[in-house]
């Protein structure tokens, strides 16, 4: 069922794009209906100003379809793999492979390989998004290491605000320790101390997860606690192990891991990033955008 179009409600900047513009409105109103029934409203959608009541789906379904719809689905068919590229982020956001493709991303949160062992509420797909300064930024710590024959690997960039509160509530049905993501601390107590986001710094755009790996070779990762993510270079823990080892400061560390952690640290310094001090991984462009703003629109591809 629809229960209500992203253009009626949603709260980011502006919607439409030049490609979006250019088409018939008809064929672009039912290609926003068909995405709006795969996406029902998020918690911030729902907030229409009073009055305002979400789209509907224009017309009653009728058992013949009129020619006119026809000649409508043939013409929305062919224009549709030119809508799909048109899909626009809001002002001041890209997609981080159109600034910099060389970045390896591995985007966790899209996928099974994370603490949920599941994939989070807003990531239609596994991409990075970033505020085009922070992408730029980064763009810059890659072509740094690029020289030494390694390259960056992002697992989360920009969060949308319902798997920020998708990973709230799946904490708070606490649970016992798990070996591979949090093993000394219980899943209730995780925002506690400081491991995942009540309100996190990467629904603001500006703020990435990510670390280190050689370029040339592309090896199947072991994430998290207990051994080394062998698809990056050793940091002691893999991404997003909850644990006091993963503090960037944190010592003992084998003299490797160590050295990598004060490379990342020092690479994205020098672009402007600042690094939380729990997590050798989380990285905030300093002199971000949107410092007050919570964003709130879906992870996808294009
Ligand atoms: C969940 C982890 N990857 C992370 O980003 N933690 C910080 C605290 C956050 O959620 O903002
Ligand atoms: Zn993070």
């Amino acid at each position: 069922m629809v229960r209500g179009t992203p253009l009626a409600c949603r709260p980011s900047p502006p919607q439409g794009g030049r490609l979006a513009a250019s088409t018939a409105p008809s064929f672009l109103q039912r290609w926003r209906l068909a995405k709006a029934a795969r996406h029902p409203i998020s918690p911030l959608r729902g907030r229409c100003p009073a009055g305002q009541m979400p789209g509907r789906a224009e017309g009653g379904a009728s058992r013949h379809p009129s020619l006119a719809t026809i000649l409508a689905t043939l013409a929305f068919l062919t224009a549709a793999p030119l809508l799909a590229r048109a899909d626009p982020l809001p002002a001041g956001f890209v997609r981080l492979a159109d600034v910099d493709p060389t970045i390896r991303q591995d985007i966790r949160y899209a996928g099974l390989e994370n603490f949920l062992h599941r994939k989070a509420d807003g990531y239609e797909a596994p991409v990075c998004i970033l505020t085009g300064q922070a992408a730029k930024a980064l763009s810059g710590v890659q072509k740094t290491i690029a020289a030494k024959d390694l390259t960056l690997v992002v697992f989360d960039c920009y969060r949308p605000a319902r798997a920020v509160a998708d990973m709230g509530e799946w904490t708070r049905q606490g649970g016992p320790p798990d070996p591979q993501w949090y093993p000394k601390v219980e899943r209730g107590d995780l925002i506690a101390k400081g491991y995942v986001g009540e309100l996190s710094s990467h629904s603001r755009g500006s703020t990435v997860d990510l670390a280190i790996a050689e370029a040339d070779k592309k090896r199947a990762a072991r994430p998290a606690c207990g051994a080394p993510d062998t698809g990056t270079l050793d940091f002691g823990t893999g991404f997003d192990c909850f644990d006091r080892a993963s503090e960037t400061a944190h010592r003992p560390l084998a003299a490797d891991a160590a050295a990598n952690r004060k490379m990342l640290l020092a690479a994205m310094r020098a672009a402007g990033f600042r690094n939380y001090a729990r997590e050798w991984w989380h990285f905030t462009l300093a002199d971000e955008p949107f410092p007050k703003q919570r964003f709130d629109f879906p992870v996808t591809a294009n």
